[in-house]
């Protein structure tokens, strides 16, 4: 018996190992089992987001540039442009009024540098130069504004083929204030998929919300909050590349290792794939 067992796993290491290789860009591969990662709570994500701007003095402008760009490379990955129908690869980014809206101004920029046809929707800009910046990039490069948020359902379906939720992140605290509660309303009927950035918009970042929300990918950033356990869409990946050694082991995060120079990992939902070696395939 324990010689077959031994057998077994070597071959299937050799078969995975094989497609693998063969297949280096497959991300359904190279997901990471999610069993030892930790789980942040609200005010743990944010004392580590603070640690990061005063003990290593990354400034907001630099994680918010990584957090973006590994928003729009996740998106890349599970939505090839090519493969998306509505409008020539036609995305709406909704930004909300905090940083997780800066990620989405970011994100959005690489998704047009990526050859996707973003659309933004940013009511609340906070009167600050990162946004003014941002915001303005994204005018340099010609990615129209919405004056106001299309609440025709059907519209938001033939018009764009993804959506992106950058309204809020682990600073939420519900419910949901006016100005957003209609767009989250809407974004709860449209069938088109949902990106979240960090937190599924108007979900309690520990909690969840079973009747908010349910994106079909999620992009984690730093480590996962405590409300992605509840996930579940397609896809969940992991972002934001940048702690360093000492402020992963003084959070016990248990980051996974991300795949060669990736700025993205995928977590596995368990759905797809389960295959455990050690819990990690890489
Ligand atoms: N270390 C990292 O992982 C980094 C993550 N980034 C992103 O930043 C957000 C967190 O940003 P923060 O500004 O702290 O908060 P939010 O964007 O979540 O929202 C704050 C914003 O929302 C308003 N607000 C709060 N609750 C409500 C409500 N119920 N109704 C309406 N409005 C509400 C609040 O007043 C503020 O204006 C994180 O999730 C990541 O996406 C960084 O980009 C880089 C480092
Ligand atoms: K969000």
């Amino acid at each position: 018996m324990i010689v077959f067992k031994t057998v077994y796993t070597r071959v299937l290491s050799q078969v995975t190992q094989r497609i693998h290789r063969q297949f280096s860009c497959s991300t359904r591969i190279m997901a990471v089992d999610q069993g030892k990662l930790k789980y942040l709570g609200q005010v743990e994500a944010q004392k580590i987001d603070e640690e990061l701007f005063t003990e290593y003095a990354f400034s907001v402008d630099q994680l918010m540039e990584l957090a973006g760009y590994s928003c729009a490379v996740a998106i890349a990955k599970c939505y090839p442009v090519e493969k998306l129908t509505q409008g020539n690869g036609a995305v709406l980014v909704c930004c909300g009024p905090g940083n997780n809206g800066g990620d989405g101004l970011v994100c959005a920029r690489h998704l047009k540098i990526f050859g996707y046809n973003p659309t933004l929707f940013y009511p609340k800009k906070p009167n600050k130069p990162l946004f003014d910046n941002l915001t303005k990039q994204c005018q340099g490069m010609e990615l129209p504004f919405l004056s106001e948020f299309p609440t025709d359902v059907e519209v938001i379906q033939r018009s764009y083929s993804l959506v992106v939720d950058a309204l809020f992140g682990f600073s939420f605290q519900p419910p949901v204030r006016p100005l957003f509660a209609g767009v989250i309303d809407t974004l709860k009927k449209v069938e088109t998929p949902i990106c979240s950035v960090d937190v599924p918009s108007g979900w309690n970042v520990e909690e969840g919300d079973p009747s908010g929300l349910q994106p079909q990918l999620l992009i984690s950033l730093t480590a996962p909050k405590r409300c992605a356990k509840l996930f579940k869409g397609r896809f969940h990946y992991l972002g934001g590349r940048f702690v360093p050694r000492a402020l992963e082991h003084k959070y016990d995060l248990q980051l996974p290792p991300y795949p060669g120079t990736d700025c993205v990992v995928e977590l596995n939902t368990g759905k797809f794939l389960k295959l455990q070696f050690g819990g990690i395939i890489s």
